[in-house]
């Protein structure tokens, strides 16, 4: 199942410098981790902002929720979720 997330990340404007980079650090981790496994499919920033748009690939709501509410940014995001499914057009057979 994908998903197109975009996470908002808002950091508090007196937050400790060293603890927000611990935090940045332990979400860059996670998230190659997740890239490299397949199920953080695309991960693009959006252009000015402290933002992105990204793509997973995920077996259930359940796994997409977990998955998000586990990043070490996630007390400090907003987040938007939309659900996609193939688009009849598509030329990439692997889109599901
Ligand atoms: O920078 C961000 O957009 C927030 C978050 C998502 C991946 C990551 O490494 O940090």
């Amino acid at each position: 199942m994908l998903f197109h997330v975009k996470m908002t990340v808002n950091l508090p404007v007196d937050m400790n410098p060293e603890r927000a980079a611990g935090l940045k650090a332990e979400e860059k981790a996670l998230a190659q981790r997740l890239q490299q496994e397949g199920k953080w499919r695309h991960l693009w920033r959006i252009a000015g902002l402290y933002a992105n748009y990204s793509v997973f690939d995920v077996d259930s709501v359940q796994e997409l929720h977990d998955l998000l509410m586990q990043l070490p940014l996630y007390p400090y995001m907003t987040i938007e979720v939309n659900a996609l499914c193939r688009h009849p057009s598509s030329i990439h057979e692997d889109d599901r």
